[in-house]
């Protein structure tokens, strides 16, 4: 396969080679468990599943890692404002994640490392980083040097003179040079802590990746993804780490995804303007959200808006109205090799251009004579597989409920059990008025021999 990957390193699109033939390490930095993640936290899991999905079809041997985040300053204010352990406030947030990843049809990771799970292989990062004179002590801290580096900046392109003239915040006393980042600092009594060589206390966040990364995939990882805001200064930190405790490359390629934006700003906690995934998910359904998440290219920004979702709705009532349509045949199994669709997202998971292909895919199979539509609904199927969309049954993608107000698909079974039975009590006055209420509330109905099928409208 030909695949091509833009790394934020290079600056360029690069052909991608694993460091070893057939085999795939890659890491994306998961969420710290302090609350319900929003739509924005969820553009970096669809994209990196989706290439995921792409990297399994094409190499035999590949090992997803995304880590929990389950200690944190924030994790600890949380648990204070609720009154609740730390333990229970992070496993409640890291179970309502797997789940609303799980709506958004995201594959498990092969690997999901908790932070609170490696601390000895944290502490021990740091004694390698301090025998080789890249760290040092003080104050029950333990802080990374960042001038012991040559080439610290390199991956976010930032010099230290630029580092520090963008740095407003006080340099605490500790610290020789304003940009060393801690890598282990001190716990008070009642904050929680681990005993260290430096006394009891906590790490800092980029050690916990670079401590997991390299436990559950070696020290040399073919892709590191992540949200664009982690390149400066977390994965520049990460990197810093790495390659100076194991002495060799870390990562081949860098990838980083482009921001979620509401009215031209990034959707984050911090500004207030976020949408909660499962606040969405009660008015959509999941492959709608994963869908408008891949309408744009991973790199570009994307603007999160209720037109997207609409349009989003649209798009997969389109594909999905070709499988209903042809749900009589049998889907053929298809070699998508070669395809336009595989080749748009070969090319650096050209994600837009891959769906108009499905959706010429779709129009060519709406058209089809009886001897073409086997292979032509298998190639929706296989290619809506790879992007994680289109696996569901399509009648009952047609039945999902729409907006609020929306009958459920409960109420509609229950209406026309009635009406079968006023059929068979000869009172069709009260089944014409089923007919119509369910009419009314968009709700078609379609007699036949098997039954009556209904859909929305
Ligand atoms: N608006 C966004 N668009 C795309 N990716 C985002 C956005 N906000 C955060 N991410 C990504 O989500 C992942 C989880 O990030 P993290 O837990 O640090 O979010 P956060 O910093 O709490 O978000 P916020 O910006 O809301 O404070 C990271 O990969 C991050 O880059
Ligand atoms: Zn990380």
């Amino acid at each position: 396969m030909a695949l091509q990957l833009y790394n934020t390193f290079s600056g360029q699109k690069e052909a991608f080679q694993p460091l070893v033939q057939d085999r795939v390490r890659m890491y994306v930095c998961g969420p710290t468990v302090y609350n319900r993640v929003h739509i924005g936290n969820a553009r970096p899991v669809v994209v990196f599943d989706t290439l995921y999905r792409l990297l399994k079809r094409n190499f035999s041997d590949v090992i997803y890692a995304r880590n929990i985040t389950d200690i944190d300053d924030k994790i600890m204010k949380a648990a204070r404002d609720n009154g609740e352990e730390i333990g229970v406030l992070s496993a409640r947030f890291a179970q309502a994640y797997f789940e609303d990843m799980a709506a958004l049809n995201n594959l498990e990771p092969d690997v999901i490392p908790y932070a609170t799970q490696h601390l000895p292989e944290m502490i021990d990062m740091i004694e390698r980083l301090l025998e080789k004179g890249h760290a040092y002590a003080a104050e029950g801290h333990v802080l990374f040097a960042v001038d012991s580096m040559a080439d610290y900046g390199k991956l976010s392109k930032r010099s230290l003179d630029d580092m520090l003239a963008g740095a407003r915040v006080e340099v605490a006393p500790y610290k020789k040079y304003a940009g060393d980042f801690v890598l282990w600092k001190p716990s008070k009594e009642d904050e929680p802590g681990w005993d260290s060589p430096w006394g009891r206390g906590r790490p800092g966040w980029h050690l916990e990746c670079s401590a997991m990364i390299k436990k559950h995939l070696g020290e040399t990882i073919d892709i590191h993804g992540g949200g664009r805001d982690l390149t400066f200064p977390h994965h520049e930190n990460e990197r810093a780490q790495s390659c100076c405790a194991n002495g060799v490359d870390f990562v081949r390629y860098w990838m980083h995804n482009g921001y979620v934006n509401i009215e031209g700003e990034k959707m984050s906690k911090s500004l207030g303007n976020f949408r909660m995934v499962n606040d969405l998910l009660k008015q959509y359904p999941g492959e709608v959200l994963r869908f408008a998440l891949l309408s744009a290219h991973y790199r570009s920004e994307l603007n999160f808006s209720s037109d997207l979702l609409d349009q989003a709705w649209r798009s997969l009532d389109s594909l999905y109205g070709a499988l209903r349509e042809t749900e009589s045949v049998a889907a053929a199994s298809v070699d998508l090799d070669g395809s336009a669709f595989m080749a748009a997202l070969e090319d650096d998971l050209n994600t837009p251009i891959a769906i108009s292909e499905l959706h010429q895919i779709a129009k060519d199979l709406n058209k089809a004579e009886a001897g073409d539509q086997a292979g032509l609904r298998g190639m929706l199927l296989q290619a809506g597989e790879m992007l994680g969309i289109l696996q569901q049954d399509p009648e009952s993608w047609f039945q999902q409920a729409r907006g609020d107000e929306s009958i459920s698909a409960e109420e509609i079974e229950q209406l026309i059990a009635e009406r079968a039975q006023s059929k068979k009590d000869k009172n069709y006055a009260r089944a014409d008025e089923i007919r119509e209420e369910l009419k009314a509330k968009g709700v078609v109905l379609e007699d036949s021999r098997e039954g009556t099928k209904w859909r929305r409208e």
